[in-house]
């Protein structure tokens, strides 16, 4: 960040708490302006992240970019998400303490965008094994799915999220990301059954009527054109210039079994949404009806029923009535609602389930709250309520978080507190939220009241309750002025971030959500397995009503509370510069809008109620130091000396700055800045200064390169060895294969060595890592062979490359039949046993059988001869490169007839595997000219070998078997 203090008049100030008129609102956007025109959308106010939506794609998120801003402390580059995803990873590591990001903004201003580049930069930077990376892909997978069943084109963002989202990415103990888990909130389910002009349904509903294939449309009976439902042609606007629909069908279906969705789901998860189409057509009286009944697996007269008639209970009695048209239309609008909003709830159930972390011992958790920023609408109704309701509730948590966080700070440096003053807006959310008197419990009991009551009388009962609150307003409690801007149906609440009226129409229906009991119990018997987890039979049995939708997103905001309070929290607070979706354009009146309504200001002033700037002392002084000549060159005493020196050489006065205990704290930005445009002017005498020193140093550095490190050296060794250590890390062998190592410097021959071996030794650790059982094995074999073989038999070195199986074996014996494995460990190898008779030597094809403990040669299936390895003598064999080896049996043991003599093509692969499992390594002998070998009865025979043209086995003199040797090269 320092460096572009200097850079301040052209680009603005990088942190807000820079600004000299921090209360001014015009210089804030000013400074958002300029940046912006500057394609600089990243602020920071303090540790808070402010983001504006460029609304094109900015050559700032490549993995260069990431590469960054990794292990950067977070003031000394300029401000990026990445700085925050960065810094709130290190937080976790190395605080042990779990953290979380709150994004928020209005619709479009860029939250999505924001945590998907943080989860991004996450799955690209954080260690991973094969594992985790599939778990990476599992997160980001997950959002093209959400997406699709969670978001829709609005008027105000062609891809909005209708739902809120809160994700917990947990991370091992060496920081690699290895579990998930989401929490939704609030999905705008009346989107379902109705859309305002310009906008669509869930984007999923067009992705399968464009990407889906002709023979899944004409399975789920649905025709290509969106026009033939309503449902998806409310707003007029079935198709989208910005979005393929097709495209996006496909990446959906990809994602789908990546996030852990088997093949039947797939099909379901689209039923679902084709119930809605089907529902939708022409009404619900037609026969096509079957098709729905079908796909939502119920009976079909029984749902009919339940469509067009209400299930009372009077007195402990049941009675039915039918009901009207409207009455109708509305039960099969909710029910697809409530089918809608259960079956993503259930999405994000199987999305977690695929995410989940198998044990959570050692883990810490990094929160991305991705929710609907401050909303004002021409027309608020109840969702904006909740919605507005639960961003007071994040600036309640803001406003507590950021003063500990302050307050801890001034603490630890030893500084004593100054009071802030801040609007604490606890009043607002008690006014929503208390019990009894607040407007949620008003509007329950509204709800649930008996007798008739409407919206209207809801609005009384809170005129009743909350008359005469400051921060509740309606038109019978106006002034005159008021009174003329709102409508008899509204009530206004003096939100922290400013007036919003809300229309009480619907807020009784909203609020209850319900579906007609009969409905319910026709859902409950579906044969699909999804709706009946979704539609549960207890809801039905049990006679208690559930929460009402106000109340139940009352709970799950304080359970997000208490998660977020646990947590260290970090901001990103993100603005959209213009409605038109447009890149370069900066409306001013918009961007204020939502500087109030994401209470920036507020931000601002309770940053900077104490000091605007604060720095570690060796930071401080390290930028300064030229600035005095007590410090300059270098400083020998206690660093809070040194500042102490230069802040008094630069004549700071005593209200200006403190000196906690390892940071100092700057009350005025115009101090710092001063300070700032001293180093600037000062920067010519510096770089002489430095090029003079560097020259000097470097020659006399030169002169002394071979003498022991010391003061006339020291520069320039350190230089050498910086040069050597860059150039290495470029140049790392990146395979145990690779032996190549960049030449080092003499000083550094030895440290070199040290890292060659250290590098290897990690590679090598990694391979053995990823080695399969089996590759391990051949390994090991292999190792044994260059144990027994390596330089003692002429026909080594070809075996080396050859892989030691048997199917190999088998292929390529030409006069010898093999090889049947008979188990793990049992392998038979077809030989020629060398027979040694009065006749001479003669090869007949036998069958060796190699078990555990036992070999045994077989001849026509009849056992000839048992080799146990634990009496097994030892293994001769030739140092030329003839296929013979001779197993040396017990002398004593008359039963036996003899060694036994035998040949074969893989003579190396053959007895490296006997030895081992004879556990005989150590008893192979490998001789030169000639083997001698026990024949039955004491008798004794001797193999001659000999270098020749041709492999011949054939009787020597003297009674000696012949063994002539091809010649390998
Ligand atoms: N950093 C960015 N770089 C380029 N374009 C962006 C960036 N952030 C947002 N956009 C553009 O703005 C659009 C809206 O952003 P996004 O969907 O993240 O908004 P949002 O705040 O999540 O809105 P909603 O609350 O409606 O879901 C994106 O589809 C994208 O085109």
């Amino acid at each position: 960040m320092e460096s572009a203090l200097t850079a301040r008049d052209r680009v603005g100030v990088q942190d807000f708490v820079l600004l000299e008129n921090y209360n001014s609102e015009a210089a804030f956007i000013e400074n958002l302006r300029r940046r912006f025109g500057e394609n600089l959308i990243y602020t920071y106010i303090g540790s808070v992240l402010v983001s504006v939506n460029p609304y094109k794609e900015l050559e700032i998120y490549s993995k260069q970019q990431m590469d960054r801003y990794r292990g950067v402390s977070f003031y000394e580059i300029s401000p990026h998400i990445y700085a925050v995803s960065d810094n709130t990873y290190r937080a976790m590591r190395t605080e042990r303490k779990d953290q979380c990001i709150l994004i928020s903004g209005e619709s479009g201003a860029g939250k999505t965008e924001a945590s998907k580049k943080i989860l991004l930069y996450y799955a690209v930077t954080c260690p991973t094994n094969d594992h985790m990376a599939a778990l990476g892909d599992r997160l980001l997978q997950s959002n093209p799915v959400l997406e699709a069943f969670g978001n829709a084109k609005t008027l105000r963002n062609d891809n909005s999220s209708r739902f809120g989202k809160y994700m917990d990415v947990q991370f091992d103990f060496r920081g690699a990301p290895v579990g998930g888990h989401i929490l939704n909130y609030l999905l705008e389910k009346s989107r379902v059954v109705h859309q305002n002009h310009g906008e669509r349904n869930f984007h999923i509903f067009y992705q399968l009527l464009d990407g889906g294939d002709d023979n899944l449309l004409n399975t789920l009976d649905l025709e290509r054109n969106p026009q033939n439902y309503h449902y998806l042609v409310k707003g007029n606007c079935p198709r989208l210039s910005s979005v393929s629909d097709k495209n996006n069908w496909k990446v959906v279906m990809k994602a789908l079994p990546i996030i852990g969705f088997t093949e039947e789901e797939v099909p379901t998860a689209i039923i679902r949404c084709s119930n809605m189409h089907k529902i939708s057509q022409k009404g619900i009286t037609q026969n096509r009806c079957v098709v729905v009944f079908q796909l939502l697996g119920v009976d079909g007269s029984a749902l009919r029923e339940a469509l067009t008639h209400k299930k009372l209970t009077a007195k402990g009695e049941e009675m039915i009535s039918p009901l009207n048209f409207e009455q109708a239309v509305s039960a099969r609008d909710a029910l697809a609602k409530a089918v809608y909003g259960r079956t993503f709830t259930w999405l994000v159930e199987k999305i977690n389930q695929s995410l989940a972390l198998k044990s959570s011992k050692g883990s810490s958790v990094i929160g991305l709250l991705d929710i609907y920023g401050f909303e004002v609408l021409q027309h608020n109704s109840f969702e904006q309520f909740c919605i507005n309701y639960c961003n007071e509730k994040l600036q309640q948590l803001f406003i507590e978080l950021t003063l500990r966080s302050e307050q801890e700070e001034y603490e630890t440096e030893g500084i004593a507190w100054e009071t802030v003053q801040y609007f604490d807006n606890k009043i607002i959310c008690d006014l929503i939220e208390e019990k009894h008197k607040g407007i949620i419990s008003i509007l329950d009991e509204e709800c649930l009241r008996p007798g008739e009551t409407c919206d209207v009388s809801f609005l009384e009962k809170l005129e009743d309750t909350l008359g005469g609150h400051p921060h509740f307003v309606t038109h019978k409690l106006a002034n005159g002025k008021t009174r003329r801007v709102m409508s008899r149906e509204e009530f206004r609440l003096l939100h922290y971030a400013g007036e919003v009226n809300y229309n009480v129409n619907g807020f009784l229906d909203k609020n209850n959500d319900s579906l007609n009991r009969n409905l319910k119990e026709v859902m409950c018997q579906s044969e699909n397995q999804i709706l009946r987890h979704c539609f549960r039979r207890e809801e039905v049995i049990d006679q208690k009503r559930s929460e009402m939708a106000a109340t139940q997103f009352k709970n799950s905001l304080m359970k997000l509370m208490e998660i977020l309070m646990s947590k260290e929290p970090s901001y990103v607070r993100c603005i959209k510069p213009n409605d038109a979706k447009q890149p370069g354009r900066f409306d001013e009146v918009l961007v204020r809008h939502q500087v109030k309504y994401l209470g920036l200001m507020e931000n601002l002033r309770v940053r900077r109620a104490g000091f605007a700037y604060r720095r570690r002392f060796e930071a401080f002084l390290q930028r300064y130091k030229p600035l005095c000549p007590e410090t300059w060159p270098n400083w020998h005493g206690r660093l809070a000396d040194g500042v102490l020196t230069l802040v008094n050489h630069l004549g700071y006065k005593a209200e200006e700055y403190k000196l906690g205990r390892s940071k100092i704290f700057i009350r005025f930005p115009k101090t710092l800045f001063t300070t700032e445009d001293a180093l600037e002017a000062k920067k010519p005498d510096i770089v002489f200064f430095l090029v003079s020193v560097f020259f000097f140093r470097f020659i006399k550095g030169f002169i002394y390169r071979h003498e022991e490190y010391c003061p006339e050296n020291e520069y320039f060794l350190d230089h050498v060895r910086y040069s050597f250590l860059k150039n290495l890390r470029k140049n790392l062998p990146k395979s145990v294969l690779d032996k190549s190592w960049p030449t080092p410097p003499p000083s550094l021959v030895e440290a070199s060595e040290h890292l060659r071996r250290l590098h290897m030794r990690n590679m090598v650790i990694k391979y053995c890592r990823r080695v399969q059982p089996e590759w391990k094995k051949q390994m090991m074999q292999k190792v044994e062979a260059s144990e027994i073989f390596k330089d003692q038999k002429d026909s080594y070195p070809q075996s080396v490359g050859r892989l030691f199986l048997d199917s190999r074996l088998e292929r390529e014996q030409i006069n010898l039949k093999v090889v049947q494995t008979l188990g793990n460990d049992k392998v038979q190898y077809g030989v020629a046993v060398i027979k040694y008779d009065r006749r001479g030597f003669k090869p007949r094809p036998r069958q060796l059988l190699l078990t555990n403990t036992f070999a045994v040669l077989v001849d026509r299936t009849k056992i000839k001869q048992r080799i146990d390895y634990a009496a097994l003598r030892g293994i001769s064999v030739s140092s030329l490169s003839d296929g013979m080896f001779v197993l040396h049996m017990p002398s004593e043991d008359n039963k036996q007839k003899g060694d036994v003599v035998l040949q074969c093509t893989h003579v190396i692969e053959l007895v490296t595997k006997l030895a081992m499992m004879a556990n005989k390594v150590n008893y192979v002998n490998i001789s030169p000219g000639s083997i001698r070998f026990a024949v039955a009865r004491g008798k004794e025979g001797i193999i001659d070998f000999v270098r020749g043209s041709e492999l011949k086995v054939a009787k020597g003199k003297r009674g000696h078997l012949l063994v002539v040797s091809q010649r390998q090269f």
